[in-house]
């Protein structure tokens, strides 16, 4: 279409029909909307609806079938041309599915312009991606990886016209190892069908080579990472799927399929995790000490359960009640962050994540990164705790719909640390009862929570490794406190959760890099039902 006097863009109005009646469709590219609406009195007319051009998948040229084209007289009348134009329908509950109209008219000039119009307007969506690498990872979850992206995601991508190389994993590393020898520039984004263990590898993958053809070294804590602008989407398919779940608002293959299709980008932090100056890992959701590392570790035997192993292990978990001694120390998140009791969940387009955008992006302009960081002061809290939490991101799954901390912020480069001290076993039920309903999970004596920037943990067992050679048969089978068995207090470490991974050290150093990558998502979008295509809105007041 060409450009109106004054740069303004053009608007396509015709008569076309869709179904057996004729609408008023129009092409609007100043709102970057398709509309259509029935012509008839109001009292006689019936639904009114729009597509945000972004939301379009695909336009095709449609050949008029048998069955489409009994509708009424127009049959006997003239040959009918037709474009179906495929888009996001929004349903409750943020699930996404792909929906269809074909419009039809006899002037086959008519019919053309308007394929054509629709088509160089989805060209112009430049942050579509057009060729993914995608890594299956068949035994995640369900084992369903394979059967999901073939016959839900797939099909999707081929309508989408975007290609696809495909690497179905052999073994657990594999996509990472992968990362590091392809020619990763070359694809628009990475994708990993699996649970958030293989998120967390193709992760690692892409942050990794960044940081490796950068000349960055990983084992430095205080390194300034590389943003990794390669976008990665996840179809969900492994046993908690908490990351898509807490970016999208659901765990669907058929959503995220689409996230990924109109192009959708969401920054996210990562937590670089060390011990000793060495690099352990990166996490994005949970890094989690105590209750959900002995959860993980446990689990991780009984991997042939599926998702019921979290089930099985946690009530395990919960009745042996250990708890464990150390000293964590952390820096304060400044309070423009806002607090994880504020109550402010962030959503798409969320106000607090773009101000740490903007101040990001004058940080980088000034190289002045390092400096903010040494002038803060530390905060040590010693303790015996059931639970250390420390989660980049609220935490939502299908388990814990709010999440572990349902304030945090996906990129508002600060994590929510969560303290969970020593206190009876009906009292640590009620906390974890709280992750599943609307009552507030910090309302508790022995429950504390920071936002944090950056901290450190070390446990007394190390910390007394550490001040006196250990006596080696306590260390190797003292398993829990010789003076009272009955304690449930534990000398030995727990192990850290990271992701749903575990890490071999409990001593760590933690640093969140705000923004450090990001995903084919757009967030939680706030529940607006007048939002949706084929909504009941007046269409009056959208033209
Ligand atoms: N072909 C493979 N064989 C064995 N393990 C694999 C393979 N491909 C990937 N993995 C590993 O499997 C682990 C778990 O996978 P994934 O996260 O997909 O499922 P899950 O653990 O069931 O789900 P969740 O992480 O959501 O709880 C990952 O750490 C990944 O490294
Ligand atoms: C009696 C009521 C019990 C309620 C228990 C609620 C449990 C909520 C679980 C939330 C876990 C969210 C954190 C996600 C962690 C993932 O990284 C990890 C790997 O997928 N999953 C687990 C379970 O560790
Ligand atoms: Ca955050």
């Amino acid at each position: 279409m060409e450009r109106l006097p004054g740069g303004r863009r053009p608007r396509l109005v015709s008569s076309l029909g869709l179904g057996r009646r004729s609408w008023e469709v129009t092409l609007d590219e100043e709102r970057g909307r398709l509309a259509w609406r029935d012509p008839r009195p109001p009292r006689r007319a019936g639904e009114n609806c729009f597509v945000p051009i972004s939301e379009i998948i695909a336009v095709e040229e449609t050949e008029f079938n048998k069955k489409q084209r009994n509708i009424g007289r127009w049959q006997k009348m003239a040959k009918l041309h037709a474009f179906t134009v495929h888009y996001v329908k929004k349903a409750r509950n943020h699930r996404w599915r792909c929906s269809a109209a074909t419009f039809w008219c006899v002037d086959e000039h008519l019919c053309n312009q308007w394929t054509q119009a629709l088509k160089e307007l989805l060209e112009m969506q430049k942050s579509r991606p057009k060729q993914l690498l995608v890594y299956i990872n068949p035994f995640g979850g369900k084992r369903q990886g394979k059967r999901i992206y073939e016959q839900k995601v797939a099909p999707l991508f081929s309508l989408a016209s975007i290609s696809t190389d495909v690497v179905v994993t052999e073994h657990a590393n594999h996509a990472k190892d992968n990362l590091f020898e392809v020619n990763i520039y070359k694809y628009d984004g990475v994708v990993c069908v699996g649970g958030d263990g293989m998120f967390s590898e193709v992760m690692h993958g892409l942050i990794g080579r960044m940081q490796k053809d950068s000349g960055i070294d990983q084992n430095n804590p205080k390194a300034s990472l590389v943003q990794c602008n390669i976008r990665i989407g996840i179809i969900p398919a492994g046993s908690t799927d908490c990351i898509c779940y807490s970016t999208v608002g659901i765990s669907d293959p058929v959503t995220s399929a689409l996230h990924i299709i109109v192009g959708d980008c969401q920054p996210l932090d990562v937590s670089s995790v060390h011990h000793n100056n060495t690099f352990l890992k990166y996490s994005v959701s949970l890094l989690g000490y105590g209750f959900y590392g002995d959860i993980l570790k446990d689990s991780e035997k009984k991997r042939w359960m599926g998702p019921m192993r979290y089930d099985y292990s946690g009530f395990k978990t919960f009745l042996s009640h250990h708890y464990y001694e150390g000293t964590i120390a952390y820096q304060p998140a400044k309070h423009r962050h806002g607090s994880p009791r504020d109550k402010v969940s962030c959503r798409t387009g969320c106000y607090i994540c773009k101000q740490s955008e903007k101040q990001l992006a004058e940080q980088n302009k000034e190289h002045g990164l390092k400096k903010e960081e040494g002038e803060e002061e530390w905060k040590v809290i010693k303790g015996k705790f059931l639970a250390i939490n420390a989660v980049n991101m609220s935490c939502a799954c299908p388990r814990s719909p709010k999440g572990l901390s349902p304030a945090a912020h996906l990129a508002d480069g600060s994590a929510d640390l969560i303290l969970v001290r020593k206190c009876s076993r009906f009292d640590f039920l009620r906390y974890l009862v709280r992750h599943t309903n609307q009552d507030d999970q910090f309302d508790f004596p022995f429950v504390d929570v920071y936002r944090v920037k950056c901290f450190q943990f070390t446990s007394k067992l190390s910390e007394d490794n550490e001040s006196n050679v250990m006596d080696v048969g306590k260390k190797r089978f003292g398993q829990f406190c010789r003076d009272h068995p009955a304690c449930c207090c534990n000398i030995v470490n727990s192990t850290w959760n990271c992701d749903g991974e575990t890490l071999d050290s409990s001593a760590i150093e933690v640093r969140v890099h705000c923004q450090l990558m990001k995903l084919f998502a757009r967030g939680i979008e706030e529940d607006c039902k007048d939002e949706a295509a084929h909504s009941q809105s007046s269409i009056e007041q959208l033209l």
